[in-house]
């Protein structure tokens, strides 16, 4: 039997101004996974491969992943989803073509892409049925915070959290993630806890856009989480939840007030310390204001960085140029997008099954 079907999985723009691990948002930019499988065609040639899958890859991180099926990030998420569901290979005759548009390591949610899209294909595969919030359980066995796989997964503008877990439940979420992805011989990984993160979606005005300022190097989500303190003054958490409670709704709003948006947009859970890793963030967050910049409503480092989000109503162009001098004279080289959210999140199309 012969089938094909395929997965779109947009990026995220994690930690919108004061929502830490909190907010996201799905953008118009995507990871897609065409998956074939017949064993008549690609029998033979998918042995090759120890789980049966042949991989090909094009797009944003082509010369960086592996290819081989236990090694490549993507699908080792699929094979712990495949196993803890007593399923040990990809069926004989797997083949998937991955086109990625989305950075790697630029805090552009590549990372969640790949585990949404991993846990998607193993859903898909397995015939397991699983609702997406089931799906996202099995994400947060890997990438622990919520904020850009839930954004990925479900689309829009979103808020999560994890819930509290008991003690041996907390057992099986905290193992060093190679337990996860790559068990020992004779050893099997443990299956999600139900649940484990709830989230919102929340309104946002369709007059506001996201323009992505893409420094060109690469900083690992792990190293960004390394220079963050493990505690914070009571003044610095009541400053982001004030804001977080403002922001939530004032992008929602019909009349979008600038200077409300703008001023709810600061942080200081985590930009402050993720300056050392970015040379220019210090300048662009606290430089650009709709004063200067109509048509600005807030700027803050996309996910852990070093990507710049920018929300804005118009001088999308105007905005991103000013922010990629002030990176330049850094030395640093910048892309840019004008992104959208992607309100649908991921979806897996069944294109044929014969
Ligand atoms: N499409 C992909 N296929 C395989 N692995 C991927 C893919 N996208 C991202 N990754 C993995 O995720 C890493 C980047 O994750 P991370 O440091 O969290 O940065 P990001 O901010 O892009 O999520 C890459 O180095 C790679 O190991
Ligand atoms: N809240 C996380 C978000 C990481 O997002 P990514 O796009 O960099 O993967 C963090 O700030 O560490």
């Amino acid at each position: 039997m012969a089938r094909e079907f395929v997965i779109r999985v947009p990026a995220s723009s994690a930690n919108i101004g004061p929502g830490f691990d909190v907010l996201g948002i799905g953008l118009n930019l995507y990871l897609t996974i065409n998956v074939k499988i017949d064993a008549e065609q690609f029998g033979e040639e998918s042995k090759k491969d120890p789980f049966n899958c042949l991989i090909s890859y094009e797009g944003e991180g082509a010369d960086e992943v592996p290819f081989q099926s236990d090694k490549n990030f993507l699908t080792q998420t699929a094979l712990y989803v495949l196993r803890v569901n007593s399923v040990r290979t990809f069926p004989l005759g797997t083949r998937i073509l991955v086109h990625n548009d989305v950075p790697l390591g630029r805090g552009l949610g590549s990372s969640g892409t790949a585990v949404v899209g991993g846990v998607l294909l193993a859903n898909a595969i397995g015939g397991f049925g699983f609702s997406k919030q089931r799906c996202l359980d099995y994400c947060l066995m890997i990438e622990r915070h919520p904020d850009n796989i839930t954004a990925s997964m479900m689309g829009g503008f979103v808020g999560s959290f994890l819930r509290d877990l008991s003690k041996s439940e907390s057992e099986r979420v905290h193992q060093p993630l190679e337990n996860i992805l790559s068990p020992k011989k004779g050893e099997t990984s443990t299956d999600a806890p139900s649940n484990l993160g709830t989230h919102v979606k929340y309104h946002m005005s369709e007059k506001i856009k996201c323009v992505a300022i893409i420094p060109q190097f690469e900083v690992s989500t792990n190293k960004s989480r390394s220079v963050l303190p493990s505690s914070y003054s009571r003044e610095d958490i009541v400053f982001n939840l004030q804001r977080l409670a403002v922001l939530t709704s004032a992008v929602g709003a019909e009349n979008l007030d600038p200077a409300l948006i703008y001023s709810a947009m600061q942080d200081r859970l985590h930009q402050p310390y993720r300056k050392v890793l970015i040379p220019g963030l210090s300048e662009v967050i606290t430089k650009f204001t709709p004063e200067n910049h109509p048509g600005l409503l807030g700027i803050c480092l996309s996910g852990a960085g070093p990507t710049i989000l920018c929300l804005a109503t118009k001088n999308f162009n105007q905005i991103a140029s000013d922010v990629i001098e002030i990176f330049r004279k850094k030395n640093v080289i910048c892309k840019w997008r004008l992104l959208e959210p992607a309100y649908e999140g991921a979806t897996v199309e069944e294109i044929s099954k014969l």
